[in-house]
């Protein structure tokens, strides 16, 4: 660190918010504080683990935390448990090890492995600087092999040691190591057999790759790091110095020394992260030197340690290795979009069923359609609930509801009051409205000077169906500059999930790190209530009065859309079960917004996907237009035509065309829109497949791979409708989308919890695609790139660009 840093009193700061701030007395002011769990010997208490603090040494206030799994001592005859000394992040500057994430991270290792684990309260910076946590963890090491404390000599294997450590204690794990490579017999009866370096954090002068890439990466920008390196470094060295960068000169002489030992050295790290370069700079390093690296990256992974006795382990399904190295929170700033290469390389491992460890988390993960079947079909009562709710989650909505009576009364609700099929058709001017929408936003499109014009859809396509659902939702057709605000309100808070789900992660904490963040999520709820509730409140009047008019038997005469029944009409006197009262305006807007999320942005991405597939294969499209043509004739011109006297392909004719059931479905199936169905969790321990899966645990579904299995589906990567008039699908059979009889596909999920939109959201995919294709012929501008995307759904990384022509030209 150069001297001019230390003297010009810098602020860590975590982009938003200051961690540290060094007084003008030389003092240090820490505004990260985590919370604190303390040991516990209670055998009353609920741990899985027993844990204790000894002191290290008093002068430097060094002291340990112990854990022992509590089967262990009541076990007989006892065994011996390999022994973990663990050394906690925090940049040198922040953590502990009473901390709760690192208390909870040590139990985890602790029960998992299992294994004894010894967690070392070091010195921190910048009072002091390194080395000096580097000598309090080795200090320990000799307090350990002299140690007479009970838990260590009755339980530890000390023939059997690994010293492990979490980002900053990554690097104290690392530099631990190479001291007592050098001097083993002096540490002996201790026996180290390698070292697990958890996204160590190292640095260097040149900038890597992922340092250049991610420098404002939001949980540790490149800032950041460097002042963690300022304030820990000895006074004067730069990031080049040998306790930041491991590389430097080739590396250390002491790495041969690990390789003669014979020590494995695990570096785990993940893409995403800004230290993933050093990391895999680190490990080639070892590499290079002969020294047994055991894996770099997640995906990698294989067991470290021999495998354990534990009970409980045994039975869940398999996942990477018994450690949990996926337990950090760089992981949930990733979606399951991210992981799915890594979970599709396990599968084909380990099978269809995976466990995770996501944070303090286990996510099951479900590859194939006969288990997916067993679970959300078969045992549906136990697989119905949902993950606690997050911080940033809705107030109120049917999909994150807890399986229960709230639950059941907004699904009911909605499912008789607005989607079952009566109703249903009672919207069929509705759509025809938006269907003209439609049809003139194409035809005037910017570019549609001369006969064929280019198209981008999917802003057309999403606008249409906002245009519909808020007709559903508040009972009016509302104008565009309504519309487009609704739209933005919704679409600012779907659009930014991923950039708050970072506040999910430890919400108290979040709250303090990324205040600007929350403010912002803030702001924008605000501005979808400031949108949404002036609508609210007019319909609620609305209601009112219809109710006033009933109850005087009076009818009011009205228009085409007179008496129509709007989401919000039923949603004014529902009263929530658990609390005995109405729903709360709040509320009605996160339902109201739940809705219109579920209904817009979902159709819309299919319609494009489905539309995508129609260019890319003009056969297909052919074929499509000689079935609706047949069944209801030449189409007339688009523009002749008045909005009101348009003729469009009904509803009813739409029960004819079974090749535009086929194209739909097939849409569907290729291009589901989550590759995971909403996580579900389960309610108690249940055995599934001959596995246990834990109360709590987070269960995935992943979608895609089975929509795309070739058991079931021949070239399931091709798009081929007529695939559903030969997989055991009869031409006049409807396919049972639901799965209730089998899965073969699941877009939307299966079971209780299964979309109850899918019959409107079909409806909407057969209405619009056949309209689209009866009026126009569809050619592609280049090359149609199916390449996806995650945003809020799976979208075309390409947008779609299109030509349109009217197939009946103007006389
Ligand atoms: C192509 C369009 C659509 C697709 C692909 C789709 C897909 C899904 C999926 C995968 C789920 C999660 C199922 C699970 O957790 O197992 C879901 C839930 C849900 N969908 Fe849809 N959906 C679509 C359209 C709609 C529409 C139009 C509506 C209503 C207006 C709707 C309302 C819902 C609701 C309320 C839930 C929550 C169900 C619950 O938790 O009980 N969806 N949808």
């Amino acid at each position: 660190m150069s001297d001019q840093t230390a003297s010009t009193n810098p602020t860590v700061d975590s982009n938003e918010s200051p961690l540290i701030v060094l007084n003008p007395d030389g003092s240090v002011t820490r505004h990260l504080i985590f919370p604190s769990t303390s040991a516990t010997v209670d055998p009353n208490h609920p741990s899985r683990v027993l844990t204790k603090d000894v002191t290290l040494n008093q002068s430097n206030d060094t002291w340990l935390r112990i854990f022992l799994p509590r089967h262990v001592p009541d076990s007989s005859p006892p065994c011996k448990l390999p022994l973990v000394v663990y050394y906690h992040g925090g940049g040198f500057i922040f953590g502990s090890a009473a901390s709760t994430p690192c208390h909870d991270f040590c139990t985890i290792i602790a029960t998992e492995i299992p294994s004894v684990v010894v967690s070392v309260e070091y010195r921190l910076a910048p009072e002091h600087r390194l080395p000096a946590a580097y000598d309090d963890c080795v200090e320990v090491l000799h307090w350990i092999k002299t140690s007479d404390d009970e838990w260590l000599t009755k339980f530890a294997d000390f023939s059997n040691c690994y010293l492990m450590g979490t980002s900053a204690g990554g690097n104290i794990a690392y530099h631990a190591g190479l001291r007592a490579a050098a001097k083993v017999d002096d540490l002996e009866p201790l026996k180290i057999k390698g070292l697990i370096l958890h996204h160590p954090f190292f640095g260097g002068m040149e900038r890597t790759g992922s340092e250049m890439r991610l420098a404002n990466d939001e949980i540790l920008p490149v800032r950041v790091s460097d002042l963690m390196w300022d304030l820990g470094l000895p006074i004067g060295a730069d990031r080049d110095h040998e306790y930041s960068n491991p590389t430097v000169g080739g590396g250390s002489q002491l790495c041969d020394r690990i390789r003669t030992l014979g020590w494995k050295v695990m570096v785990t790290g993940c893409d995403g992260d800004p230290l993933i370069d050093r990391q895999i700079e680190l490990g080639k390093m070892l590499e290079d030197k002969g020294v047994q690296v055991v894996a770099v990256l997640i995906s990698l992974f294989s067991p470290l340690f021999p495998s354990s006795p534990g009970k409980n382990s045994k039975k869940l399904p398999p996942g990477p290795p018994t450690i949990p190295i996926i337990g950090n929170f760089l992981w949930l700033r990733k979606s399951s979009f991210d992981l799915e290469p890594i979970l599709r390389d396990l599968r084909e491992k380990l099978g269809p069923l995976i466990t995770l460890r996501i944070g303090s988390r286990l996510a099951i993960f479900v590859g194939s359609y006969s288990v997916a079947h067993q679970a959300l079909v078969q045992k549906a009562s136990v697989f119905s609930d949902q993950p606690k709710r997050l911080a940033t989650g809705q107030i109120l909505s049917i999909n994150s509801a807890a399986y229960g009576p709230t639950w059941r009364l907004l699904r009911r609700n909605l499912t008789s009051e607005i989607l079952h099929p009566s109703r249903v058709k009672s919207y069929s001017n509705a759509r025809k409205w938006v269907l003209g929408i439609l049809m003139d936003r194409l035809l005037n499109s910017e570019s549609q000077q001369s006969q064929s014009a280019e198209v981008m859809v999917v802003d057309h396509f999403r606008y249409a169906m906002f245009c519909l659902l808020t007709f559903l939702c508040f009972g009016n057709k509302l104008d565009e500059n309504q519309i487009k605000q609704i739209e933005t309100a919704q679409r600012r808070l779907i659009l930014s999930f991923r950039r708050f789900s970072v506040l999910n992660f430890w919400p108290k904490v979040g709250k303090i790190l990324f205040r600007n963040r929350w403010n912002e999520l803030i702001e924008i709820r605000q501005n979808r209530e400031a949108v949404l509730i002036p609508l609210i409140k007019a319909r609620k009047e609305v209601v009112r009065q219809r109710q006033h008019q009933q109850q005087e038997g009076k009818q009011k005469e009205g228009g085409e859309d007179h008496g129509v029944v709007a989401y919000i009409d039923t949603l004014v006197d529902l009263e929530l079960p658990d609390e005995k009262r109405k729903v709360k305006d709040g509320e009605i807007v996160s339902l109201c917004g739940a809705f219109l999320t579920a209904g817009t942005d979902t159709t819309s991405t299919t319609l494009e996907w489905i539309m995508a597939n129609l260019l890319k294969y003009p056969r297909v499209q052919a074929k499509l237009y000689e079935e609706i043509s047949a069944i209801v004739g030449p189409p007339p011109s688009p523009r002749k035509l008045g909005k009101e006297q348009r003729v469009v392909v009904t509803e009813e004719e739409l029960q004819m065309m079974l090749y535009l059931k086929a194209v739909v479905l097939e849409g569907l199936r290729r291009h589901p829109l989550g590759h995971f169905v909403l996580p579900h969790s389960v309610t108690e321990d249940v055995e599934l497949d001959g596995y246990i899966v834990p109360k709590n645990a987070t269960v995935n579904f992943m979608v895609a791979e089975i929509g795309w299995d070739p058991k079931v589906w021949d070239d399931p990567m091709e798009f081929k409708p007529e695939r559903f008039f030969s997989a055991g699908v009869r031409e006049g059979e409807v396919f049972d989308i639901t799965g209730s009889r089998e899965i073969k596909m699941m877009p939307f999920g299966a079971g209780r919890r299964i979309c109850l939109g899918s019959g409107l959201a079909l409806l909407h995919l057969e209405y619009f695609v056949a309209n689209l294709i009866w009026y126009f012929e569809w050619t592609a501008v280049d090359d149609v790139n199916l390449s996806e995307k995650f945003e809020f759904t799976v979208v075309m990384k390409n947008p779609l660009r299109a030509h349109i022509s009217p197939r009946t030209k103007e006389e």
